[in-house]
C-alpha cells in the first residue's frame, strides 16, 4: 500500500481485494503500509484539482461505500490493517474498514480533516464512534487531534500493540485466526456497544456544536461534521454515510477548504528559500546554544530549546537578573507540569540542560548565541563586539531583535556573514512563529542552520528581510492605527474590537494593545512613525492615556478596566481621552464613520495591513507571498480558514481593495493611499500573490529586446564588413547590462533583473567580439579601446567603490542610480541618427525589429513606472518609448524612399563613416 491515497491507488486497492477474494489461496487480508508508514489519508494535493473542475470527481459514496464499504468491509475473507507510524484521515478509515487493527505503540492514529476545512469522507464519521464511543470521536475530529498506538488500544480502536518487526506476522495470524473463528470477525460501521444510548448520544451532540459553535463561530464544517454523525446515529449508519459524503463534497469546494489547504502547503513551504535552501547545504550540528538576558524573551527562548533537548548556557549581567531569569524557565515548565503536559521526571531532566553564567569564558565551545537583551543599539553593538571576541569564528551569532537594523547591531565586528536575525514572538515557548531574518550579507549555511533549529524546536521559520518591523510586525502596524484613526474620527472602540474579533482575529486591536503593554506600543509605534512618516497616523491617544497611568493590562487599565480574574470591561472613560487626542489631531468626529457596517469596519482596519503586505511584497522581503500568509496566522492569529492575509485578500480582489484605498485616502489622508505595488495589480486585475509572473512578460520584451539587431549582425557577418554601424551603442549596452545584472545580484529578490541582464551581458559580449572582428583597423582599435574604458575600467570602478564605501541600502540604490542614468543617455543616443535618416531619406541602417521591440520595451517598463510610480524607471523608459515611437513614424515616412546615393560611397569607406547609428541599441532597465 502506498502512503498517500489518490483514486488510482484506492481503485488499485479494490482491484487487489477482487482478486485476492476470488483466489482459493488467500484466506485473509493483510492490509498495511511501506517504510514504517502506513497512510497519511487522502492526496490533499489531489484536492485543489477536484475543486478547479480540472479532475473528475469519483461518483458520491464510490469510495466510502463501493470501495471503502462493500468491497473491504462486506468481504467474504477477513482483513487486518497492520499500522506502524501514521494512519491519518483516509488512512485511519480504510482501516477502521478493516475487521481488526494491529499497531505499533507508537502509531499515530486519528482523523485531522476538520483542520483542513472538510469532514472524513471514507466512513470515519460512522466508525469512529462505534469503535470508541461518541465523546472520544468527537474530541479527535473536533480537535483533529491523533492518539497513539497505547491509547488507541485502549479506546478499543485498536485491537493488539505490538513492535514493529512483528507487526505484519501477528496481524497475518490474527487475520487467520479469524478465519478459523478463533477471534471475532468485526464490522465496525454495525457495532453498537460503544455507543451511547440515544437520548444521551442527543445531550453530548448538543453539547458538542454548542462548543464547536464558541468556538468556532464562523466555520460551518464542525457542524456538518456532527451532522453526519447524528445522522448515523439517528437513521443508521448507512444512512450516515450517505450524509457524510454529501456534506464532504459539498465542504471540499468550501472557501474554508481551499483556504486552510493553502495554509496545509504554504506552511511547509517556509523553508524552501530559493538560492539558500536549494544549494545542497546541509545544516550544521548545533549541540549548545548560548541566550544573553534571562527576560521575558530570553527566558522564553531558553525554555523553547531546552524542551527540545538543546543545552543552553544563559547569561546575565548579575546575580539578580540571572536568578530572575532561570526562575522565569523554571516556571515556564512547572506550568506545562501543572497542565499534565509534562511529568516530574522529564521536569528535572529538562530543567537540567541550562546553566547559568556571568561572563563569556564558556561561549568558546557554543555553536549558536541568542542575543535577547533590551533594544538599545549601543548595548547590542557592544555585546556583539564581545561575542566575535569570546566565541568561535563559526558560531552563529543571532539577535532577537523586534527593531533594529542587523548591520547595525554588527557594525562594529567582522563577522556580518554570521549574524542572522532570530526572531521569536512573545511568549517565545508558546508561540509557533520564528522570523529568520537575513542581511544581504548573512551567509546561506548560517540561514539553513537556524531553519533546521527552528524546526527542531518545533517553529514554523519564515525567512524574512531586514527592514523595520520584518514582516509580521511591519505588516501589521497598520493595524492598531487604523483603529485609533477610526476611533478619533468617531467610530466606538468596542463595536471596533467586537467586529474584528467576530471576523477570527483572537483580540481586536485596542485589546492588544492593553496586552503589550502602552510602554511597548509607543515604542514601537515610535519606529514606524519614524521609518514611515508619509503613511503613519499620528495619534496623542496612547500617550495621553499612558501619562495617565493607563497603561495596559498590566496596570488593570488601559483601553478596557480589568478586575481581579483579568478579565476585560469596556470603560466610558476613554471618550475623554479620545476627544482629547482628537482635537490635538484637529481631527473633526465624522458622521459616517460613527455609522460604519462591521463590513466597513473590518475593511478599514485591514485594507491598510493588505497594503503594507504589498509593500513587503515589493521589496522582496518574503521570498513569497505564502510566507505572509503563514507568517499572519502564526504571528498575529490571523484566522487560518481565511488562508491568511494575502490570499484573503486575494479572494476579495486587488481591483476593490485599491479602488477603496482611494476613495478613503481622499477624505483621510495618505495612511489609506495604495502604494505602487497595489495599483499595478489594481490595474491589471492580477492577485497579489503573482508578482514574478507578471514581471516575466516584462523580461521576454526585454529579451527580444537583446535579440533585435541579430539582422545587423548577421547582415555584418555575411559582408565581413561593419559597414556603416557603430560599435559605441553596443558597448554602452553592455556595461548597462553589466550593471542591471550586478544590481540584480545586490538587490534582494533580484534574481530575474540579474537573468535577464545576465542575457544581454553574453548576447552583447558577441556583438562586441563580431565588431572586433568584422571593422577596419581604425574602428577595431576604437572598438577595444572604449570597450576596455567602459566595460571593463569604468564597471570595475564602480563594483570596487559601491563594495569598499558603500552599505547594503545605499549600495543598491548607487547601482541602481547609476543604470538608470546610463539608460537615459543610451535612449537619447539615436537622436543624431534619427537626423540623419531626414537628410539622407533612408532606412537602410534602421533595423524595423530594433525599432519596433525598443517601442515596445520602452512602453511596457514606462507604463510599469507609472504604476509603481517609480521615477528612475520611468524617465529613461518614457523617453525611449517616445524615442521609439518617432523612429517607428520616420521608418514608415522613409521606408520606400529610394536609398540616398550620397550614402553609398560612405558605405564602401566602412570605418571612415562619419554617420551615427540609425538606432540606439537595446537598453533593459528591468525590476521585479
Ligand atoms: C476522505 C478523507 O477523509 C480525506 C483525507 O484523508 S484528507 C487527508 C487527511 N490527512 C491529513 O490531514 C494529514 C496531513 N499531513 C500531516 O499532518 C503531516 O504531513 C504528517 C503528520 C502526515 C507528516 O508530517 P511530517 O513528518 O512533519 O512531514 P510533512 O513535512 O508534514 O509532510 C511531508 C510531505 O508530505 C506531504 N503530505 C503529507 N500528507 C499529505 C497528504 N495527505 N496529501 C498530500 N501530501 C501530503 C507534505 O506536504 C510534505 O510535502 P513536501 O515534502 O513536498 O513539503
Amino acid at each position: 500500500m502506498f502512503y498517500i491515497f489518490s483514486l488510482s491507488v484506492l481503485t488499485s486497492l479494490k482491484e487487489s481485494y477482487d482478486k485476492a477474494l476470488q483466489r482459493d489461496d488467500v484466506k485473509a487480508i493483510v492490509v498495511t503500509g511501506a517504510k514504517g508508514k502506513f497512510s497519511g489519508g487522502f492526496d490533499i494535493t489531489a484536492f485543489g484539482g477536484i475543486q478547479g473542475g480540472k479532475v473528475e470527481e469519483p461518483k458520491p459514496g464510490y469510495i466510502s461505500i463501493d470501495i471503502v464499504t462493500d468491497t473491504l468491509e462486506g468481504a467474504r475473507k477477513p482483513s487486518v490493517a497492520a499500522i506502524d507510524g501514521l494512519a491519518l484521515g483516509g488512512g485511519l478509515e480504510v482501516a477502521m474498514a478493516c475487521h481488526a487493527r494491529i499497531s505499533t505503540p507508537t502509531a499515530q492514529l486519528g482523523l485531522p480533516e476538520l483542520q483542513l476545512g472538510i469532514i472524513p469522507g471514507f466512513g470515519g464519521t460512522q466508525r469512529l464512534p462505534r469503535l470508541v464511543g461518541l465523546s472520544k470521536a468527537l474530541e479527535m475530529m473536533l480537535m483533529s487531534k491523533p492518539v497513539k498506538g497505547q491509547e488507541a488500544h485502549a479506546l478499543g480502536l485498536v485491537d493488539a500493540i505490538v513492535p514493529s518487526d512483528e507487526l505484519v506476522k501477528v496481524a497475518r495470524r490474527w487475520a487467520l485466526d479469524m478465519v478459523e473463528c478463533r477471534k471475532p470477525w468485526i464490522a465496525s460501521l454495525y457495532k453498537t456497544d460503544k455507543l451511547e444510548p440515544l437520548g444521551d448520544a442527543r445531550e453530548i451532540l448538543k453539547f458538542a456544536r454548542a462548543q464547536a459553535r464558541k468556538q468556532a463561530p464562523n466555520l460551518e464544517h464542525p457542524q456538518a461534521c456532527i451532522d453526519a454523525i447524528e445522522e448515523g446515529i439517528i437513521s443508521g449508519p448507512r444512512a450516515g454515510l450517505v450524509r457524510e459524503v454529501e456534506n464532504f463534497q459539498k465542504l471540499l469546494h468550501s472557501d474554508t477548504c481551499k483556504s486552510l489547504v493553502h495554509i496545509f502547503f504554504s506552511q511547509r513551504g517556509t523553508t524552501k528559500v530559493p538560492g539558500v535552501t536549494d544549494l545542497g547545504l546541509m545544516p550544521r550540528k548545533i549541540k549548545n546554544v548560548a541566550i544573553i538576558g534571562g527576560g521575558l524573551m530570553g527566558s522564553g527562548i531558553a525554555t523553547a530549546l531546552i524542551l527540545s533537548n538543546y543545552p543552553v548556557i544563559l547569561k546575565e549581567v548579575n546575580e539578580k537578573f540571572l536568578e530572575a531569569g532561570l526562575g522565569r524557565v523554571k516556571a515556564n515548565l512547572q506550568s506545562r507540569v501543572k497542565k499534565g503536559k509534562m511529568t516530574q521526571e522529564r521536569f528535572e531532566k529538562t530543567l537540567s540542560l541550562i546553566k547559568g553564567t556571568l561572563g563569556y569564558e564558556s561561549f568558546r565551545d557554543v555553536d549558536m548565541v541568542i542575543e535577547a537583551v533590551i533594544e538599545k543599539v549601543s548595548l547590542k553593538q557592544q555585546i556583539f563586539a564581545d561575542l566575535e571576541k569570546y566565541c568561535s569564528p563559526q558560531c552563529i551569532l543571532a539577535s532577537n531583535t523586534s527593531t533594529i537594523d542587523l548591520n547595525l547591531i554588527g557594525e562594529k565586528t567582522c563577522s556580518h556573514d554570521r549574524i542572522i536575525g532570530a526572531h521569536f514572538f512573545s511568549p517565545a515557548h508558546v508561540m509557533p512563529l520564528l522570523e529568520v531574518v537575513r542581511t544581504q550579507k548573512t551567509s546561506p549555511q548560517v540561514i539553513v542552520d537556524l531553519l533546521d533549529v527552528g524546526k527542531k524546536i518545533k517553529k514554523t521559520p519564515v525567512v524574512v528581510g531586514n527592514c523595520t518591523g520584518f514582516a509580521v510586525n511591519r505588516v501589521f502596524f497598520p493595524y492598531t492605527q487604523a483603529a485609533i484613526l477610526l476611533a478619533e474620527h468617531g467610530t466606538d472602540v468596542y463595536q471596533i474590537d467586537q467586529v474584528i474579533t467576530k471576523f477570527g482575529m483572537p483580540m481586536g486591536p485596542f485589546r492588544l494593545v492593553d496586552l503589550v503593554g502602552f510602554g511597548v506600543a509607543i515604542a514601537t509605534g515610535t519606529q514606524f512613525v519614524e521609518n514611515f512618516p508619509e503613511r503613519s497616523y499620528k495619534s496623542m491617544l496612547v500617550p495621553l492615556m499612558q501619562e495617565d497611568k493607563r497603561a495596559g493590562e498590566a496596570t488593570r487599565k488601559g483601553f478596557y478596566v480589568y478586575d481581579s480574574k483579568r478579565k476585560a470591561n469596556p470603560d466610558p472613560e476613554i471618550k475623554k481621552y479620545i476627544e482629547q487626542a482628537r482635537s490635538i489631531s484637529g481631527v473633526k468626529v465624522d458622521s459616517k464613520m460613527s455609522k460604519l457596517s462591521s463590513k466597513d469596519i473590518v475593511e478599514m482596519i485591514f485594507f491598510p495591513v493588505v497594503n503594507e503586505a504589498c509593500r513587503v511584497l515589493a521589496e522582496g522581503i518574503v521570498v513569497k507571498a505564502a510566507d505572509l500568509d503563514i507568517a499572519s496566522v502564526m504571528g498575529m492569529g490571523f484566522p487560518p480558514y481565511r488562508g491568511g492575509i494575502t490570499f484573503w485578500a486575494d479572494s476579495l480582489g486587488s481591483k476593490y481593495i485599491c479602488s477603496r484605498l482611494e476613495e478613503w485616502s481622499k477624505t483621510y489622508g495618505d495612511f489609506f493611499k495604495p502604494c505602487a505595488y497595489l495599483a499595478e495589480r489594481a490595474a491589471k486585475g492580477a492577485s497579489l500573490s503573482a508578482p514574478v509572473e507578471q514581471a516575466k512578460s516584462r523580461n521576454i520584451i526585454s529579451v527580444l529586446v537583446f535579440l533585435s539587431p541579430i539582422d545587423a549582425f548577421w547582415r555584418i557577418v555575411k559582408h565581413r564588413s561593419t559597414e556603416e554601424f557603430e560599435s559605441l551603442p553596443y558597448i554602452c549596452t553592455l556595461l548597462n547590462s553589466l550593471l542591471w545584472t550586478y544590481y540584480g545580484i545586490t538587490k534582494p529578490g533580484g534574481l530575474l533583473v540579474a537573468t535577464v541582464n545576465g542575457f544581454g551581458v553574453v548576447v552583447e559580449t558577441i556583438y562586441i567580439i563580431i565588431f572586433l572582428t568584422f571593422a577596419a583597423n581604425k574602428m577595431r582599435v576604437r572598438t577595444a579601446i572604449v570597450a576596455g574604458v567602459l566595460d571593463i575600467g569604468f564597471f570595475a570602478a564602480v563594483v570596487l567603490v559601491t563594495q569598499l564605501m558603500l552599505e547594503d541600502e545605499l549600495r543598491i540604490d548607487v547601482i541602481g542610480l547609476i543604470s538608470a542614468g546610463l539608460n537615459i543617455v543610451m535612449y537619447a543616443s539615436p537622436l543624431s541618427a534619427m537626423k540623419t535618416v531626414v537628410t539622407t531619406k533612408s532606412v537602410e541602417y534602421m533595423p524595423f525589429f530594433l525599432s519596433f521591440f525598443l517601442f515596445l520595451n520602452g512602453g511596457v517598463w514606462a507604463f510599469y513606472a507609472v504604476l509603481v510610480r517609480d521615477p528612475f524607471l520611468g524617465i529613461p523608459n518614457g523617453a525611449g518609448f517616445i524615442l521609439g515611437i518617432a523612429q517607428l513614424v520616420l521608418y514608415a515616412i522613409y521606408r520606400n524612399s529610394k536609398q540616398s546615393k550620397s550614402i553609398l560611397p560612405v558605405i564602401e569607406e566602412g570605418s571612415n563613416s562619419k554617420h551615427e547609428p540609425l538606432l540606439s541599441p537595446p537598453t533593459v532597465s528591468t525590476s521585479q
